[in-house]
């Protein structure tokens, strides 16, 4: 009854499996879940709705550009939750997250924490990004083997790290100078990187809640909490001696000061630190391969720069918001490497999908497929290339705005992306100013030999990947 949902409704949908649906691949861990859905996405070319099966619940792919606005502004107040939201018995701390958290509190959380990403505090929070960077270009200098490479992948997720916890936890974590990763470290990196037991727990709670209370498990494990947990708590204590730095730290601590719960806190500023080290890592490291694979592009982007430290000095916070050809290279990156390659949203009441007769009922899973959005030609010419030029002031207009979604859309779009703007093009910038970026030996040469974990829900290749710093 339930695999006659869609043909009741006369929304397009692909042919179910029992137990299985329409995901059996990513059920069974064989290929990451947002490949399953690019599977059902292409088989149904131009459609704005297309229904498929979660093993046997109803979820809807939303595709067109109208119904996407509809989704997340326009109707917002339906749509405000993200089904990905654990109960709160199995994963104390993960379902506090901002990101998990439900209707109003989320809304007051949220805006509580808006102000943290204001200009003028982007400015404050400027020169310790900028430290950051340069050390990052110390540190490639320092493990640069005999042939001028070194593991980048690391490297970024250290970088990561290390800018976050300045920032948002309030201590210096120093991943980018440990040879072994310090115990923050491990806490944090990889807290996305799902074994099978988390991918399982992930998918479950997406497709059956009678099967994620059969599992019972935490998505973020709870040792993670207590490392992180025993750590803000001299951060704390230390920055409440301190005057205020105007950081986002001090923004989560007058969440404190105002009284929300411990545990609501503590939740805030480890979910600034997961969501933010992970996602903008990923996106320097995508930058720096992209730009060894494509020379010219490097070298465009160096001029760039250099002409515009000419001019001011220095690579200052103006300067990396003025950039232009940066600003292209790190659109283009994070087109082709959509770090959350999908997002989700849940129904809370009835609702009737605009432009037809049918009705979703409250409680179904919409998913809006990031990824499949930005590699169709449809949307983007030449998809699967990486062209900054597409982003030039005289081209961008052609580009579909609900077709490029990085960083999500409306009300719950990504709270950190004027930082993560800020902090991956000052990672970038450093490095292009100070090296020649080129391929090592084990350098994969196409995006088809990175090799992705299929139990992961964010993009980002788990090995090393190795590239060549010639020192300018
Ligand atoms: C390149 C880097 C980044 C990417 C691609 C990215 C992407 C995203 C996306 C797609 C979402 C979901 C949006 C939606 O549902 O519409 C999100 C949410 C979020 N991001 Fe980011 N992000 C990045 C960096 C950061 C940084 C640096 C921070 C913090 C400093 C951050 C904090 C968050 C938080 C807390 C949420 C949950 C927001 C909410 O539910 O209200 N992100 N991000």
């Amino acid at each position: 009854r339930r695999f006659g949902t869609w043909r009741r409704k006369g929304i397009p949908h692909p042919r179910p499996l029992p137990l299985f649906g329409n995901c059996i691949d990513a059920v069974l861990l064989r290929t990451s879940f947002y490949e399953a859905l690019d599977k059902i996405y292409r088989q149904f070319p131009g459609q704005p709705y297309i229904g498929f099966y979660g093993g046997s619940s109803p979820m809807l792919l939303v595709c067109g550009s109208e119904a996407v606005k509809d989704i997340t502004v326009k109707d917002f107040h339906v749509f405000t939750d993200h089904k990905l939201s654990p109960d709160s018995r199995y994963d104390t701390l993960f379902s506090k997250f901002l990101f998990c958290l439900l209707g109003d509190q989320w809304k007051s959380i949220r805006a509580r924490q808006t102000p943290a990403f204001s200009s003028g505090r982007l400015k404050a929070m400027f020169p310790t990004v900028k430290a950051t960077a340069d050390r990052l270009c110390e540190v490639i200098d320092k493990r640069l083997d005999k042939d001028g490479a070194v593991g980048i992948n690391g490297l970024c997720s250290r970088y990561g790290i290390d800018v976050i916890a300045a920032v948002a936890f309030g201590i210096e974590a120093r991943a980018l100078d440990s040879d072994e990763p310090p115990p923050f470290m491990k806490a944090v990196s990889a807290a996305f990187r799902f074994g099978p037991l988390e991918a399982l727990i992930t998918l479950a709670l997406l497709f059956s809640s009678p099967v994620y209370h059969v599992l019972r498990a935490p998505i973020i494990k709870e040792w993670r909490a207590v490392v992180l947990r025993g750590l803000l708590r001299e951060a704390t204590e230390l920055r409440e001696r301190e005057p205020p730095r105007k950081d986002v730290f001090d923004t989560l601590l007058s969440l404190k000061k105002d009284g929300v719960p411990q545990v609501v806190f503590e939740a805030q500023v480890m979910s600034m630190q997961v969501a933010g080290s992970e996602t903008s890592s990923t996106a320097v490291l995508a930058i720096l391969w992209e730009l060894a694979l494509n020379q010219d592009c490097q070298d465009r982007l160096r001029e760039e720069l250099r002409e515009a430290v000419a001019k001011q000095g220095a690579v200052t916070y103006e300067l990396l918001h003025d950039a232009e050809y940066l600003d292209m290279v790190f659109k283009e990156a994070v087109r082709l490497w959509p770090v959350m390659p999908w997002l989700d949203r849940v129904a809370s009441e009835d609702y009737v999908l605009p432009g037809t007769n049918a009705v979703i009922e409250k409680g179904t899973v919409i998913i809006i497929p990031i990824f499949s959005f930005h590699r169709d030609p449809e949307r983007f010419d030449d998809p699967d290339t990486f062209k900054p030029e597409r982003w030039a002031p005289e081209n961008v207009a052609k580009i579909d705005k609900m077709s490029y979604l990085p960083f999500g859309n409306g009300p719950r779009a990504c709270i950190g992306f004027r930082f993560a703007n800020m902090s991956v093009k000052s990672a970038v910038a450093s490095v292009v100013l100070k090296y020649r970026i080129g391929m090592a030996e084990g350098t994969p040469k196409s995006h088809a030999e990175l090799e992705l974990s299929p139990l992961s829900f964010i993009i980002s290749p788990h090995k090393e990947l190795p590239l060549r710093f010639e020192r300018l």
